[in-house]
């Protein structure tokens, strides 16, 4: 523009003509300019990698930034993983699968590298509902060599027909080293799904969280009275003729609590070595001791110890100690341990003296007095 300026000065007037083109000639170099110093920009925002807001954060290249930076370019899975490579990192653990992430050495862009694959499970918590299979879960996934899916599958009872690699694509990325796992609980009690499941893999692990089975029907009916207020009482579902103790075993309630009948199902298709039972009281007085025996069974280093959890006074549970990473403590949400509803004393009675033939013999096949009276 000086250089226009300039020429327009040093010409005589009578040259219109030429100083008219001569700026005309000015305009046209300056949106030259102007396109070749911003093109880059306009490109970068048409492409839509980054987010505007990522792409601010990526700008400011601030070392306090470089989490969040990340969080922009990284896919979900591989957000997962990274937290779980920092998790191992600060377990001691040798770091050497996450190299390709450190930036000392060249690498591809963080937001191309994936780690591991999608495996079919190696162990399945498959029951039982209201037994505790949440706290097993959330507690067994803390350990390094674990990665779980978050949310129940269904895929053996409801979403069978969507086939094994639908299944495969839910399951979180994993190591060679660490073991994939989920959990649904309607597994227990599904007549297809041990068939099913042991057509995925014969080698399946298969884990059971069993409770008293009276305590559990209340539980059950506790959660259902919460989202459907009207039910009719529970003594109105659980029996056929109360006076004459006629127990209703066509009520879900009642039927998941038969566990001696559903786990002969089970014996049709997998070893009893294939399966390990968690009790569900133990689970909230000694949490610590089941998880060694679930990380035994699991073939895991027993690295999830009573130095994890702290037993909380309010909640009534025991909970994940503050990991370094979060300011919070990790208690189970609101719908576990909800306050039961009273049922009279009567038909407690007469519903552990229901079930108490079936409880004696669930013992005999499995080998173990869990001691529900
Ligand atoms: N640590 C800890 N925190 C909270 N709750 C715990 C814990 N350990 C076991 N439990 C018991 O888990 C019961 C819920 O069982 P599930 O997780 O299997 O329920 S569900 O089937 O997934 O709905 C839940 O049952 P209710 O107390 O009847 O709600 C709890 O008693």
């Amino acid at each position: 523009m000086a250089c226009v300026l300039l020429l327009s000065r040093v010409l005589p007037s009578s040259h219109r003509l030429l100083r008219t083109s001569v700026w005309s000639l000015s305009i046209l170099l300056t949106y030259l300019c102007y396109c070749a110093l911003f093109s880059s920009d306009t490109i970068m925002q048409k492409s839509g990698d980054p987010t505007p807001s990522c792409r601010r954060v990526l700008a400011d290249g601030g070392k306090r930034h470089l989490q969040k930076s990340l969080s922009c370019v990284l896919p979900l899975e591989a957000k997962q993983n990274s937290a779980h490579a920092s998790r191992l990192k600060s377990d001691q653990r040798p770091a050497s699968r996450f190299t390709a992430a450190r930036n000392d050495t060249p690498s591809p862009p963080v937001g191309y590298i994936k780690f591991g694959n999608k495996k079919l499970p190696n162990a399945i918590i498959v029951g039982v509902k209201k037994g505790g299979t949440r706290a097993v879960l959330e507690f067994i996934r803390i350990h390094p060599d674990v990665r779980a899916v978050g949310t129940e599958t269904h895929f053996f009872d409801r979403n069978y027909d969507r086939g094994l690699d639908w299944y495969r694509g839910l399951m979180p990325r994993t190591l060679e080293s660490q073991i994939t796992m989920e959990k649904t609980p309607s597994y227990f009690v599904t007549k297809e799904t041990p068939h099913r499941i042991s057509a995925m893999s014969r080698d399946t692990k298969l884990i059971v969280v069993v409770r008293d089975p009276v305590t559990r029907a209340i539980s059950d009916y506790t959660q259902t009275l919460s989202k459907t207020p009207d039910l009719p009482s529970f003594q109105e579902l659980a029996f056929r003729n109360q006076s004459l103790g006629l127990v209703d075993t066509s009520w879900n309630a009642i039927r998941i609590g038969l566990y001696a009948l559903h786990l002969e199902n089970w014996l049709r298709y997998f070893p009893l070595a294939q399966i390990h039972f968690v009790s569900g009281e133990r689970l909230i007085t000694d949490p610590a001791g089941e998880l060694a025996r679930v990380q035994d069974f699991l073939g895991l280093k027993r690295i999830v110890t009573d130095k994890h959890f702290y037993f909380n006074r309010t909640k009534g549970f025991p909970c994940l100690k503050k990991p370094e990473s979060s300011s919070s403590p990790r208690c189970l949400g609101k719908s576990k341990g909800r306050t039961h509803v009273q049922i009279d004393r009567d038909a407690i009675e007469q519903l552990r003296d229901f079930y108490r033939p079936y409880n004696v013999k669930f013992y005999e096949m499995v080998g173990h007095d869990f001691r529900w009276e």
